[in-house]
């Protein structure tokens, strides 16, 4: 490696190997080095061979910005085509019983390189990261790769601080400080006493259990979009908010993507259509919908006559799920008022004009991707944060209409339904109060990313407190420093107090 790369401040972050987690710790990893950090990216072998066959990942550190950053991925102790990483109930105690002994390992490998690394970052489901970096004496940090209003539901869930859906009470509705009133269908769903994913409840609480790790808390979001909250978790936890990530201003290196898929290309097609002519619809990277819901999907897109693009990703060949046909007839029916693929470039799509709106999961990152794009939606959450998302995407943002409550209401949303959905999306009044909506969330987010903006000052903020802390672990290690400039002032500054006044009928 370079010695300009060796004399850089060394951040390895550690990623849970799922799309919606690896895309935002990706991005915080570009942003951070192109502020000048080395950033070394890891997350399990399986899926990094997946990263690099998809995208343009080399061996040599890639330069962006002022930093560099490099993937080194890790074993899991199984063998390549072994089914049981499909169940999160057996891989997520295989990932941190592998992960304790090789991220260790791993750091230092490192340091015998010559980089030795001062900070840790790791993402939700894996918890044990921040016991990874206590037990060698490391600073760690978190980021949260979903709302802060979910932050605030999950800590006030784990500290038994308001009353949530138990066996003997299922349907009360919640109320959290600085929140509106959540129904209790829009409670993040894995907290439900029902809920099929009692693994990723504890995954998730398990990160609460070492809350007191982390030295700060980041979080894929922006002051303006949640004020209130924001501010009164501040107040409890070391929260600093520096989304959206997706949006880099000076995007320095476009190429280092983390996609598990190739994306098809279809930004030729799109090119094809008028504006706001399109809608895209996606269910985000886990969540597959029963064939008598992707019919009525499909018959929903035909009849409401709007050109659409699709996304139909194969499913695992282990995960249980029958692959998803089309009606018959239907491509024959769409003809080139639609376009289905198997992964698409979201972020180009959304922010293409001849999109109108998103038929979308509520996944955190498509949320946010679509907020900042400026992208009306039509929510169709399942699960976790996605149906808290959706409520938040149409009461709250008032960006969206909503086409489902959820996988646990069970109930099959008929092609009258999601047609009527569509054409409220992307005709009418209530539409275009929904794109004027959308474009104030589009220009809020871009102040916060630029220069001096709320989201902006954090990171820089977060830079040097890992820098600071970086020569007190040189410091403590008897070890050579890495090279760090004199901390720039704390800019943090005073919040905005930027309130986004939205449209409403
Ligand atoms: O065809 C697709 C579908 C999704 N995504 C990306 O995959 C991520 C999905 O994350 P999200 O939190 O929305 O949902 P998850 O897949 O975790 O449920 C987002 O960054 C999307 O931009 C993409 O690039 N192409
Ligand atoms: O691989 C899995 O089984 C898996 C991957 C991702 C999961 O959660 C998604 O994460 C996003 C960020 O937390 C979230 O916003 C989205 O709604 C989830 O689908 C869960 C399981």
């Amino acid at each position: 490696m370079g010695s300009d790369a060796e004399s850089l401040v060394h951040v390895l972050l550690v990623s849970f190997p799922g799309q919606g987690h690896v895309n935002p710790l990706l991005r915080l990893g570009k942003r951070l080095a192109s502020k000048g950090l080395l950033v070394t990216f890891t997350t399990p072998e399986s899926i990094g061979k997946q990263m690099r066959k998809a995208s343009n990942i080399g061996d040599e550190p890639a330069p962006v910005g002022d930093g560099f950053i490099r993937f080194e991925f890790f074993e899991d102790g199984w063998d390549e085509d072994e089914p049981r990483r499909q169940d999160l109930d057996q891989y997520l105690p295989q990932l941190e019983k592998v992960g304790k002994v090789l991220i260790p390992e791993m750091i230092r490998r490192n340091a015998e390189r010559n980089r030795p690394i001062s900070c840790l970052i790791n993402n939700p489901f894996i918890p044990w990261v921040s016991d990874v970096a206590e037990s060698l004496g490391l600073p760690s940090a978190m980021l949260w790769v979903q709302s802060c209003a979910c932050f605030a539901a999950y800590y006030h869930y784990y500290h038994g601080l308001v009353p949530f859906p138990s066996e003997s009470a299922m349907e009360i509705d919640v109320r959290l400080p600085c929140m509106p009133l959540l129904k209790h269908d829009e409670v993040p769903s894995f907290l439900y006493p029902t809920s099929p994913y009692p693994f990723l409840r504890r995954a998730i609480l398990g990160q609460y259990k070492n809350l007191d790790k982390p030295f700060c808390i980041l979080m894929d979001t922006f002051q303006e979009l949640e004020l209130e909250i924001i501010e009164y978790m501040s107040k409890i936890c070391p929260i600093k908010t520096v989304g959206p990530l997706f949006k880099n201003p000076k995007v320095p290196n476009a190429n280092v993507r983390g996609d598990f898929m190739k994306a098809d290309d279809c930004v030729g097609w799109l090119d094809s259509k008028p504006a706001g002519s399109v809608v895209y619809v996606s269910f985000g990277s886990v969540v597959y919908l029963k064939q008598d819901q992707w019919d009525e999907i499909a018959y929903g897109l035909l009849n409401s006559n709007v050109n659409f693009l699709w996304v139909m990703k194969p499913p695992h060949k282990d995960s249980g799920y029958t692959v998803l046909t089309l009606p018959e007839g239907f491509l024959e029916k769409a003809g080139d008022k639609g376009k289905v693929v198997q992964w698409s470039p979201q972020e180009q799509v959304l922010a293409h004009p001849a999109v109108a709106a998103f038929v979308t999961h509520c996944g955190w990152n498509s949320s946010m991707e679509a907020l900042a794009s400026g992208m009306p939606v039509i929510a169709f959450p399942q699960w976790g944060d996605q149906v808290t998302d959706a409520k938040y995407l149409v009461d709250v943002f008032k960006v969206g209409v909503r086409m489902c409550r959820g996988e646990a209401e069970d109930k099959l949303i008929t092609r009258d339904v999601v047609e009527k959905c569509l054409l409220e999306a992307t005709v009418g009044e209530k539409a275009a109060e929904m794109k004027r909506n959308a474009l104030k969330w589009k220009a809020a987010a871009e102040a916060a990313v630029a220069e001096g903006g709320s989201s902006d000052r954090n990171i820089q903020a977060f830079m040097d407190e890992v820098k600071r802390r970086s020569v007190e672990v040189a410091l403590a290690k008897g070890s050579k420093s890495t090279v760090v400039e004199a901390p720039a002032a704390v800019r943090e500054g005073a919040a905005t107090n930027g309130k986004v006044e939205l449209d409403s009928s």
